[in-house]
């Protein structure tokens, strides 16, 4: 059973202290909510989990091997779905679905998937459109489409319901589950409600509020 941790983490974003002593594990199957107030770093950890951001102390493991000692290796293993949308303007869906699932190891398994990911999210129609001429919730649909066509166990999904209307968002709680129940994890962060089954939530704010002003390099003698 995969397990995917952080002890003592520590995040400094502008020479400023974000959160710090913030501890998380995830087992398979799990589901991390990261909920707090804007500013209090639920993407900054999102970030960190994905390997985008060092963090300032701490470690972070999975399956007990601090991730550190091999990114690449990580990186293979999660998807990152970020705030903003990733999709390239000038490039049509299938060409931005391709375009992802290049990137990674299993390309032509997630290339071959990629169709069935985009009827999952309700785009099949919508494959020869440039990024350009998407809506917002289209956008989203099309990044977390990417999610479903390349299999990785870890999914870092940072707001993922912004911009999608109540049947997408009924879509992506089944994916998710589905995900989990085949042994996935998944931390997502959220200002709203989703129907998701027993899952932990972290309110990263409780690890900001009473050092959020403090700088950084105040902190760094007492970290
Ligand atoms: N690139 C950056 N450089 C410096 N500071 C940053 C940067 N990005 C974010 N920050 C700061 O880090 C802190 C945490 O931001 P973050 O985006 O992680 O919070 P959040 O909880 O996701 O917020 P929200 O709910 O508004 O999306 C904020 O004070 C923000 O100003």
């Amino acid at each position: 059973m995969a397990s995917f941790t952080g002890q003592d983490l520590v995040c400094i974003r502008g020479e400023r202290l974000v959160f710090a002593k913030l501890d998380f594990t995830l087992e398979s199957g799990g589901c991390l909510t990261l909920i707090g107030h804007n500013g209090a770093g639920k993407s900054s950890l999102l970030r960190m989990m994905a390997g985008l951001l060092s963090p300032a102390s701490g470690v972070m493991s999975w399956e007990g091997e601090p991730v550190s000692q091999d990114m690449d290796e990580h990186r293979e293993r999660l998807h990152y779905v970020g705030h903003h949308d990733a999709i390239k303007p000038v490039l049509s869906v299938e060409e931005n679905l391709k375009f992802w699932a290049g990137l990674r190891s299993d390309a032509s398994k997630a290339q071959a998937n990629f169709k069935e990911a985009l009827d999952i999210f309700s785009i099949g129609h919508l494959i020869d459109v440039p990024g350009r001429f998407l809506s917002a919730g289209q956008k989203r649909r099309a990044n977390l489409a990417r999610i479903i066509a390349s299999k990785s166990p870890l999914w870092l999904l940072d707001e993922p319901t912004t911009a999608l209307d109540k049947e997408s968002i009924k879509k992506l709680e089944d994916v998710i589950e589905a995900h989990r129940e085949k042994g996935g994890m998944v931390v997502l962060s959220t200002h709203s409600d989703m129907n998701i089954k027993d899952q932990q939530v972290l309110n990263v704010g409780d690890f900001t509020a009473a050092r959020g002003h403090e700088s950084a390099s105040l902190l760094a003698e007492g970290i």
